[in-house]
């Protein structure tokens, strides 16, 4: 096993992939036969309503839960138990409202992962920097606790966070779930840039169709633990693979401010 090892340049971006995973929990059956694969540098989103499964794949790949049957692999590998650290240390993974811990500053926050890594503060601090840039956030932000921060700097904290050490992957759960309606559109415009200029792998988990297809070239609609439809926004609208999809597609169309 030889995922890349988190202080060597240059960082690549990952392949991911779920080969006929099944899940289960207390006999909730989470995900059911599920294949899919997600190519280095892609930008997918994973969709569906609540309890279809998006989260438990995020999971999966992270290593965070195991599936009962079938394979996960990162970079091509199969994940290992005894490798779990190396793996983490390369995905970024942001969650919704972020998952701050409270009582550290902006700044503490993002040290965390470095720290344990054995950075040198100083190093910290320009990587925290460069962020904030790529971010838009204002340095200042950085000394300020959670609860002193917006819903919407908490969640570029959050991603700042996800992206230290330069992961080649991102892992976004519902990463704007938490936000009201104009900063969640003002983020979802910084997000695709910065997934972008970023050129890593990205899965993000959204319920939100409109804000999936923003963020990507491809949609992966879940339902019941099964993949009913993989395809572009295009082909949900236009060539649903069934009613189900059809009515989601519609169902959201129909909110205000909807995706059509
Ligand atoms: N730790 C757990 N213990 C028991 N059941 C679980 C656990 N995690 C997930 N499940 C169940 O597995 C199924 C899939 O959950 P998952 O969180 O992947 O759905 P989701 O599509 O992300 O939903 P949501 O959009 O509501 O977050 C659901 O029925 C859920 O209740």
């Amino acid at each position: 096993m030889s995922f890349p090892q988190p202080d060597q340049p240059p960082r690549h971006a990952a392949d991911f992939a779920l080969r006929e995973v099944t899940k289960h929990y207390n006999g909730v059956s989470a995900l059911k036969d599920v294949s899919l694969s997600f190519a280095a540098g892609s930008t997918t989103a994973l969709i569906g309503g609540s309890g279809a499964g998006k989260s438990t794949v995020l999971r999966l790949l992270l290593g965070l839960d195991w599936p009962d049957t079938g394979t996960v692999t990162a970079w091509g590998e199969a994940l290992q138990r005894d490798r779990l650290l190396a793996l983490r240390q390369r995905v970024g993974y942001v969650i919704q409202e972020g998952g701050l811990f409270p009582h550290l500053t902006a700044l503490g926050n993002l040290a965390l992962q470095p720290r344990y890594l054995g950075w040198e503060a100083e190093r910290i601090r320009q990587r925290a920097h460069e962020l904030a840039e790529l971010a838009r956030l204002p340095i200042d932000v950085l000394t300020r606790y959670p609860a002193e921060l917006s819903g919407g700097q908490r969640q570029r904290v959050a991603l700042m966070r996800g992206l230290m050490a330069d992961p080649g992957a991102l892992l976004l759960d519902e990463p704007l779930g938490a936000l009201d309606p104009i900063v969640r559109h003002e983020l979802q415009d910084e997000l695709k840039r910065i997934f972008s200029e970023l050129g890593k792998t990205v899965i993000v988990v959204t319920h939100d169709l409109a804000e999936a297809a923003w963020f990507a070239d491809r949609l992966v609609l879940l339902r019941d633990g099964h993949v009913v439809q993989d395809g572009r926004y295009e082909d949900l609208l236009d060539r649903p693979a069934d009613d189900f999809v059809r009515a989601f597609t519609h169902a959201q169309r129909a909110l205000p401010g909807g995706a059509a």
